[in-house]
């Protein structure tokens, strides 16, 4: 029997949905495979010479209810399965927001930390030069994810433009703000959950000074840190890829961020400040009320998930809990406010950028910031009342909402639409 595929690990949400809402056996035969996933090598040029080529892809889920939106990651464990899987979230992901957008992401395949920045503006030139038919202002638009920043989003940008003959900012979100990017890009994803659990804090039973635990320090998990930490909340544990650190009276952020600036793993703040070293995947299972996954997927899984001390599981990362340990939390009660939701605020600020974009006027911070809260508040506070209404995880009814909204958008292409080819 062949082996599930991370893609059909996914579509186990989709089946969950769709027991739960009357759609057309259609409109599920659509969501299940991806619209197109190319594929590239990418060959560049080392600093000293010699060439090194890079697998490379770009998937397009869904475009019914828009161009395609999503973040082009680089890691060296990247693959094409990962990449559909990740674009699969994206269409439920931009529909849960109600966003003009269908769902799409990329990868290379690559340990960015082991080039020089003149060999990644290399590489992120030439996944533009080997995509540029597939993405478009219009068509594709791609974004930051992991391993990937604003200043390879610039570069992108500038290569792109290059192609075409002209200008176009819009191509691509989470630019720096001198290339038209928005202000507020930086620390959307992060600031988005923040102020979801805020809304939705007497729901959770959540008062007081929380205790939390974040898995992941990079750009959502420090983001995070700074926002509850902000509200006086007590930072006990976090976790990178060198290992994790935690402080029961609470971890100093201020060191923390000054390692990662000058290249270092958290738990190179060990044995100062009242810093222990933990064992990584000890972070799951440290005594805290809000457990912050803002790493990768499947990190919650059947064999930590009854670990779990947390009473909220609050997904940053994209795919953090995998099914099985969905289960196991429900079981225990740990509510999980789910990646389709909680990391939305990421792409939100991306449809504004592009939305400035395209009008060339530009927004202020509090702008951005009351228009991202209001669409967090309202799309959480639907998805929370569906859940309570139907007796079901606020994963379910986040896949519920965003599925009613797909299904209408299919069912309203018609039977001979381009859509369908
Ligand atoms: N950036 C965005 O706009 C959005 C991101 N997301 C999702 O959020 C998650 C994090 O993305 P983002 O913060 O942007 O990425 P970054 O590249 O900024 O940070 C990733 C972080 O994860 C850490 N990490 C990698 N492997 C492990 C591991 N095995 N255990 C613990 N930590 C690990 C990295 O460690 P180290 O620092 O040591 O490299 C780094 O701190 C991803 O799932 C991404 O898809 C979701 C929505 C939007
Ligand atoms: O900002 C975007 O367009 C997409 C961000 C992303 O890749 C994600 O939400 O997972």
């Amino acid at each position: 029997m062949p082996e599930e595929s991370l893609l059909d690990s996914a579509l186990v949400r989709l089946d969950e949905a769709a027991r739960h809402l009357n759609v057309d056996a259609d409109v599920i035969e659509k969501l299940k495979y991806p619209r197109e996933t190319t594929k590239a090598r990418l060959m560049i040029r080392m600093d000293d010479g010699s060439r090194k080529s890079f697998l490379a892809w770009r998937c397009r889920y869904d475009d019914t209810r828009g161009p395609t939106k999503g973040g082009i990651r680089f890691h060296p464990d990247a693959t094409a399965e990962e990449v559909e899987m990740l674009a699969f979230w994206m269409t439920f992901k931009c529909a849960v927001m109600n966003l003009p957008y269908g769902g799409g992401k990329g990868a290379v395949q690559v340990d960015p930390r082991q080039l020089s920045k003149a060999e990644l503006e290399r590489l992120s030139r030439s996944y533009i030069q080997a995509f540029s038919r597939i993405i478009g202002p219009d068509r594709d638009i791609p974004a930051p994810d992991v391993y990937t920043n604003s200043m390879i989003m610039g570069w992108m940008a500038d290569e792109y433009s290059q192609i075409v003959g002209q200008g176009s900012p819009a191509v691509i979100t989470g630019k720096p703000l001198a290339l038209g990017g928005s202000v507020g890009r930086g620390d959307a994803t992060a600031r988005g959950g923040y102020y979801l659990v805020r809304h939705l804090a007497e729901e959770l039973g959540l008062a007081g000074k929380l205790r939390i635990a974040i898995q992941g320090f990079g750009n959502a998990g420090q983001y995070i840190a700074s926002l509850l930490a902000g509200d006086g909340h007590t930072i006990v544990a976090v976790s990178d890829s060198g290992g994790a650190v935690h402080a029961a009276e609470g971890l100093d952020l201020d060191a923390l961020m000054a390692a990662k600036n000058d290249g270092h793993s958290v738990v190179h703040t060990a044995g100062r400040h009242g810093h222990q070293a933990i064992a990584a995947d000890e972070l799951v299972g440290v005594e805290c009320d809000v457990l912050v996954p803002a790493a990768l997927e499947n990190m919650i899984h059947k064999h930590n998930a009854h670990t779990v001390k947390a009473r909220l599981v609050l997904e940053l990362a994209n795919g953090p809990v995998t099914p099985e340990a969905d289960g196991i939390l429900a079981d225990r009660n740990v509510v999980v406010l789910p990646d389709i939701l909680a990391n939305a605020g990421g792409v939100t600020v991306s449809y504004f950028e592009w939305v400035q974009n395209k009008q060339g006027y530009y927004w202020g911070l509090e702008e951005i910031h009351t228009k991202l809260r209001t669409i967090m508040e309202r799309e959480g506070r639907a998805i929370w009342q569906l859940s309570v209404d139907r007796g079901v995880t606020p994963r379910t009814a986040a896949y519920v909402h965003a599925l009613s909204r797909l299904a209408e958008a299919i069912e309203a292409h018609g039977t001979q639409s381009y859509f369908d080819s």
